[in-house]
């Protein structure tokens, strides 16, 4: 028998959505009951067609939805949000769950409301991201054992995650530490913070393709700790402007103490603790290009204890290094902030002072004679007096270089001993060469 017009187009909605590879549920929302549903939903359910899915209820079939009070609740939000999405759990019919994604519309149809669910099977999906996230997480985790912490800044909240490791390593619990950017700049050291923002500013402009700084951070009880810490942009927004940044940290307190010690060893005279020679040739070569630049003198004094090999003989090498010892304590106490106190060897001594012209030098170093030839030597038996003689000279006037104002100074320390000792003889201007 031929179909008639409303059988065949019936028959060809059937045909289609029975071809559909989701579930798609016609519900009436007064009562919850399934009105039609097509292939994929009965068979994916584990049920044949003759048994009839019209018979149940909506709620059945899901594992979230409990009672129909929450079903009118969600009925409501489906009407006033439509499309709703609701991600959820299908009950099988043999009990196993299938994760699902929902789609419900709301439609009037011949004065009758339904609603239109269309259900797509995620359990692919939902098996990947799980594997993802266990994968992050497993990521994450081998990050955090190589390192002493993570973060991860979300630039436009301002949040900042701390690893429960990062926290530990500057002495805070899990809960402690507000987890915003200011709780971490908060602490880093006063001197290095403009640097450090400075770094971080040029990753986020492009102008450094990573963040990577070493500073000093505050911890929990106030000590600094020194941090190595690493980061990079990995997230933008939709005008490429960065979102997200995440980074690692190192505690490396140990290595930078001991760097710095060598560094001290390098640079200072172990026995008085002040700059060796060849510290002060660097100082030296830089105060003269600063003084240069500035346009003011500088004065450089170079002065030998008087008769040490005396002291020693007498009193012992070790009052001896006492002596040493006293003297550059007496000086560095009397000295400018900004001069500089070298040994320059044995026992003679280099003073560089910025912005000193010869009269201001000569009458500085005066003062410093009197004070050694007065000082008294308390603790070492019998020794009255320490004197030194001082060779003074400055730049530019006897030379603009540190070679040539070494040799003049040189001389004029020679000079000084060889007048008797316990005196400051300035350097010689020496005439122009034509
Ligand atoms: N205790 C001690 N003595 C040192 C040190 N370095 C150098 N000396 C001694 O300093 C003495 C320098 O002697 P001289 O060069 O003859 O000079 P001086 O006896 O000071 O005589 P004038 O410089 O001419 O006044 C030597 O005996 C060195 O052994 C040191 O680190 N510790």
């Amino acid at each position: 028998m031929p179909l008639s017009n409303a059988d065949n187009s019936h028959a060809v909605l059937q045909a289609v959505f029975d071809a559909l590879p989701d579930s798609v549920f016609l519900i009436d929302p007064a009562s919850s009951g399934i009105v039609y549903c097509n292939r994929a939903a009965w068979s994916g359910l584990g049920y044949s067609r003759a048994e009839n899915l019209l018979e149940h209820s909506v709620l059945s079939l899901q594992r979230d939805v409990i009672g129909p009070e929450q079903w009118l609740s969600i009925a409501a939000e489906i009407r006033a949000r439509a499309p709703y999405v609701f991600i959820g759990c299908h009950r099988h019919r043999l009990g196993r769950e299938i994760p699902v994604e929902v789609h419900t519309s709301c439609f009037q149809f011949q004065d009758r409301e339904y609603f239109l669910s269309v259900a797509r099977d995620i359990t692919l999906r939902t098996q990947l991201e799980r594997d993802l996230s266990a994968r992050d997480a497993q990521l994450r985790f081998a990050l955090n054992e190589a390192s002493d912490g993570l973060w991860d800044w979300e630039i436009g909240s301002d949040r900042v995650f701390f690893s429960p490791q990062l926290k530990r390593m500057l002495g805070y619990g899990p809960d402690e530490l507000e987890p915003t950017l200011s709780s971490w700049t908060d602490n880093i050291h006063h001197d290095d913070a403009a640097q450090v923002h400075r770094i971080l500013e040029d990753h986020l402009s492009g102008e450094r393709e990573r963040y990577e700084a070493e500073y000093r951070l505050r911890n929990r009880n106030g000590h600094y700790l020194w941090v190595h810490d690493r980061g990079k942009i990995c997230e933008r927004d939709e005008n490429s402007r960065p979102s997200r940044v995440v980074g690692m940290v190192q505690n490396i307190t140990d290595r930078k103490n001991l760097e710095l010690r060598l560094q001290q060893l390098a640079s200072h005279d172990s026995l008085t603790g002040l700059l060796n020679r060849r510290e002060a040739e660097i100082v030296l070569d830089t105060q003269l290009g600063l003084c240069e630049r500035l346009g003011v003198p500088l004065g450089i004094c170079l002065f030998d204890l008087d008769n040490f090999k005396q002291i020693n003989d007498t009193h012992g090498h070790q009052c001896g290094d006492k002596v040493l010892t006293g003297v550059a304590q007496l000086f560095g106490r009397h000295i400018r902030r900004s001069d500089f106190l070298c040994r320059w060897g044995g026992e003679e001594f280099m003073l560089i002072c910025m912005d000193s012209n010869l009269e201001q030098l000569r009458h500085r170093i005066e003062t410093l004679r009197h004070l050694l030839a007065a000082h008294p030597w308390e603790g070492i038996d019998a020794l009255e007096q320490v004197t030194a003689s001082f060779g003074i000279a400055s730049c530019p006037e006897h030379g603009r270089d540190a070679r040539e104002l070494f040799i003049a100074v040189d001389e004029a320390l020679y000079r000084a001993k060889a007048a008797g000792r316990n005196r400051v003889e300035p350097a010689l201007i020496k005439p122009l060469t034509p």
